[in-house]
């Protein structure tokens, strides 16, 4: 079996297509691309929904008369079009609608909207872009489903201090491009143009992990409001620096902690220069064995893992180019194309950020939907877990599509199927569970950025230890003493 990958320098990231009906060359899979699904195409096994609310007419409109005085007409919905599309993300989960959807304006109106569902005993789900793996959106009790899109200030920009506060409705992509003309970006790169905040919330990261780290290492403050209303700073009001060793840890509680314990209603990054040069390259190998090996030569060979990246000057992109091509090639990869103008990088790593779009229109169909895993190993483990994987794939002669952010250890196996058929249901279901199974047994988690949502909480106990969730659950308990914060998501 035959395998290309696609490398680049600069993120340190590699993707695994498989040869079943799925094109194995790069051309192909921008082809692919013009077949591009756009997100909030809802596939039609998610179209059918369940209808969850547990309220009878005239508490809903009572609810939605106290809503509406906090954040006014324009700004409530019961449509079902709205309703149906703050129910569901991208994921496999099927669509459960809230009753209403609120979008306020800023964060005193999100507090009112708090103490209004705690008084009323009414499930609150936040909402960032919908883009999320895990059904992290899906509301599983009806109730309020809040958009925080509208706020969408770019609060205060510390450019000397190479910081940034943004409010829920500002993305990645504009944020980057507010801070182009200034040479800064903020680098954590999902493939979907999601919100700060919603990746603040579920710990997201992306191709650029190795060189930058993950929301986690990026979040310097978190303005949060709690389920009663009340609104904190997980860092103290406007404080922003570089480290503190002031009291816990607040911040990283609330960093993945998707929705459960309250709402991001603003994010204080770090910021970084953006490099002078940058090269990507993409080639070959025949075998997955041998480009998981190369990547690790290039982690383990002593180059350090800035410059791995290529990002620097000219010179030392080029002598940095130079070795890991060698040691690429050694590994037998062939068919390199390097890429250093903005615009051909650009076309690369779109073409990276929309596998999965490329991958969904290789099976058209109306109950066609795809489930993605996540899992992440030890790097060192990295090679028998996706060369397992593989050989699943094919004792099952099952279409499964592997790419991963190698240099993190972490893959994805994008499976599609027929949510009509139970067999490929029930197959899918099993080859995923084997897939995370063999990932805990490897030292590894059950998700390395997608998060726990509903799809991984059966995971937990077994990746943290009854004893740690047993605290998880107690700190929940403190915060959201009701259960009305994304009820049904993170916790087993
Ligand atoms: C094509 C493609 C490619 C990728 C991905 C998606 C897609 C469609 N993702 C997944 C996704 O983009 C990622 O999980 C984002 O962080 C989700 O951000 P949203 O704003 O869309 O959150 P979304 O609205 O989907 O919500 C996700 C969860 O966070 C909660 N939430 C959202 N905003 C909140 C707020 N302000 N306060 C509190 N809770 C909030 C929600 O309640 C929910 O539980 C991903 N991810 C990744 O890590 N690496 C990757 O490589 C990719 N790649
Ligand atoms: C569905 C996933 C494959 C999306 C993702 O995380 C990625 O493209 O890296
Ligand atoms: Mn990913």
């Amino acid at each position: 079996m035959r395998f290309s990958f696609s490398w680049s320098t600069r993120h340190q990231q590699v993707i695994f297509k498989q040869r079943f009906n799925f094109s194995s060359n790069f051309n192909n899979l921008n082809r692919s691309l013009n077949a591009h699904i756009k997100p909030f195409s809802l596939p039609s096994s998610q179209r059918s929904f369940s209808k969850t609310s547990s309220f009878n007419n005239i508490d809903l409109q009572i609810l939605k008369e106290r809503l509406c005085e906090v954040v006014g007409p324009p700004n409530i919905s019961t449509a079902e079009s709205t309703r149906l599309q703050h129910g569901k993300d991208e994921s496999h989960h099927r669509a459960q609608i809230p009753d209403i959807v609120v979008f306020p304006s800023n964060t005193q109106e999100v507090s009112e909207v708090a103490k209004v569902c705690t008084d009323m005993k009414v499930t609150m789900v936040p909402f960032g872009t919908g883009t999320g793996m895990e059904g992290g959106c899906v509301c599983t009790h009806g109730g309020v489903s809040v958009d925080l899109s509208r706020m969408a200030e770019i609060r205060e920009y510390q450019q000397a201090d190479f910081s940034v506060c943004v409010e829920p409705g500002v993305t990645r992509l504009a944020l980057n491009e507010y801070l182009r003309g200034d040479g800064l970006w903020f680098p954590v790169d999902p493939g979907a143009d999601a919100s700060l905040c919603g990746m603040a919330a579920t710990s997201a990261s992306g191709t650029n992990a190795v060189r930058y780290g993950t929301m986690r290492e990026n979040v310097r403050n978190l303005e949060v409001v709690l389920s009663d209303g009340t609104i904190i700073h997980t860092a103290g009001q406007g404080r922003h620096t570089v480290k503190s060793s002031a009291g816990y840890n607040l911040t990283n509680l609330f960093v993945g902690s998707e929705g459960t314990l309250g709402f991001i209603t603003s994010a204080t990054l770090k910021l970084y220069g953006i490099p002078d040069t940058m090269t990507s390259a993409v080639c070959q190998f025949d075998e997955v064995e041998r480009a998981v090996t190369a990547v690790l030569h290039v982690l383990q060979c002593g180059v350090a893992v800035a410059r791995i990246e290529f990002h620097g000057s000219e010179k030392q992109t080029e002598e940095d180019a130079s070795v890991v091509g060698d040691i690429f090639a050694d590994a037998g990869a062939s068919g390199f194309q390097w890429a250093s103008s903005l615009s051909e990088r650009n076309r690369l790593w779109k073409a990276r950020h929309d596998t999965l779009y490329a991958i969904l229109a290789t099976r058209p169909g109306p109950q066609i939907t795809q489930l993605s895993t996540d899992v992440c190993v030890p790097i060192s483990q990295l090679t028998k877990a996706i060369t397992d994987t593989e050989k699943d794939l094919e004792d099952h002669k099952l279409p499964g599509y592997i790419l991963g952010h190698v240099g993190d250890g972490n893959y994805h196996v994008t499976f599609l199927y027929d949510t009509g058929s139970e067999t490929e249901t029930q197959l899918v279901g099993k080859l995923s569970e084997r897939i995370v199974e063999r990932a805990l047994e490897l030292n590894g988690t059950c998700t390395g950025e997608h998060g726990t949502g509903f799809g991984k909480k059966k995971y937990l106990v077994r990746e943290a230890g009854p004893d740690s969730v047993s605290l998880m659950k107690q700190i929940k308990h403190l915060l959201d003493p009701h259960g009305l914060m994304n009820p049904g998501k993170v916790l087993p």
